[in-house]
């Protein structure tokens, strides 16, 4: 299938100075892309370079057959919308008129909105779930609904590609999954591309249909999330040089490591055995089943515990704190005095 956009040799930056690159990035017609790095990777300058808001220092970048730098700014308009991280117009502008700027490229100079503007202004609440507010002053949303009215505005545009820059930004838990949610189904029901950019690297894995990763030495990294996970490439982009945090490729989580070089087995209940692998981990235990003549803590069943120390002896425990706290006792002392 051809892409919607292709980059060749791309390199990226400002004036001649590269911030990353050179790689090559394609994006296809209905699908969701995901672009993560670490902070200062490059994540807004190719996002603001595929969308023509800045120049790229190097490579070629085409939408479809044509060259980018070759299409006009009303051209470039009908080919990708961009929602940007800087607030919206405020003033007295309703949810409807907000979205309705999104047909600017097709409407003439007055901006007179023909029956076939009002249509897709329609349609685009409607998809988006905006549609109740459509009356409402724009800055008598919440950020999150805000987000959404953001993203009603590029489908009126109705442009092949959509290009995000950290979408889910500033929100709860709750709004970063109904964003990317609708951005998953806009992408899969409109047959559109959409490629953002987010720091919410577990929402990413569970929702993009492909990532890119953005890698310290420049270098860009684009395939289904599982591959990169299993091929290493997300380690090498968040924690190459972090002493402290650790990727579980299983799990696909990074851990905070503070090891203190203490060795205990856990065994048991499988949820229970989770969670206290957690707390353990997280007080510098490092977990070994492996090994032989060191503690274990068996998770008998939901809230109880033994430990069984080297020497044969047990202890029992029906609190996790109380365990931690029996496990570090050097810890609790220095609390105490
Ligand atoms: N206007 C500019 N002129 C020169 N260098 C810039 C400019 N804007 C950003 N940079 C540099 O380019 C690099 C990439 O910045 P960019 O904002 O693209 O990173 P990012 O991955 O989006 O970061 P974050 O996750 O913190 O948003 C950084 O080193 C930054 O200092």
């Amino acid at each position: 299938m051809k892409p919607i956009l292709h980059g060749q040799q791309l390199r990226i930056g400002y004036g001649s100075q590269t911030v990353a690159g050179p790689f090559d990035v394609s994006l296809q017609a209905g699908e969701l892309v995901g672009l993560l790095g670490r902070n200062g990777s490059g994540k807004s300058t190719l996002l603001r370079t595929l969308a023509g808001l800045q120049d790229a220092v190097g490579g070629t970048i085409y939408l479809g057959d044509q060259p980018l730098d070759e299409l006009s700014a009303q051209e470039l308009a009908t080919h990708l919308s961009v929602v940007l991280t800087n607030p919206p117009p405020t003033g007295p502008l309703s949810v409807r008129e907000l979205v309705a700027l999104g047909r600017y490229p097709y409407t003439g100079w007055l901006g007179r909105l023909s029956a076939e503007d009002h249509r897709h202004v329609q349609q685009a609440l409607e998809l988006t779930g905006t549609e109740r507010w459509a009356k409402l002053p724009v800055d008598q949303l919440s950020d999150g609904e805000r987000q959404k009215v953001m993203i009603a505005r590029a489908v009126a545009q109705d442009t092949p590609l959509v290009l995000l820059d950290e979408p889910t930004a500033h929100l709860d838990l709750i709004n970063r999954v109904e964003i990317m949610r609708l951005l998953r189904r806009l992408a899969h029901e409109t047959h559109k591309a959409m490629f953002l950019s987010c720091h919410e690297l577990d929402l990413a894995l569970q929702t993009c249909d492909r990532l890119a990763l953005l890698l310290p030495d420049g270098s860009l990294h684009v395939d289904a999330p599982e591959a990169l996970i299993l091929n290493g490439t997300f380690e090498r982009a968040f924690v190459a040089d972090a002493h402290h945090i650790e990727f579980d490729r299983q799990r696909g989580t990074f851990n905070v490591r503070e090891t203190t070089g203490q060795r205990i087995r856990i065994t048991g209940e499988a949820t229970t055995v989770y969670w206290t692998r957690k707390a353990l981990e997280r007080i510098g235990f490092q977990i070994n089943n492996e090994a032989r003549g060191i503690p274990e803590v068996q998770c008998d069943s939901w809230l109880h515990w033994t430990l069984r120390n080297p020497d044969g002896t047990t202890e029992e425990f029906a609190e996790l704190q109380k365990l931690l706290s029996h496990l570090q006792p050097d810890r609790h002392e220095k609390r105490n005095t």
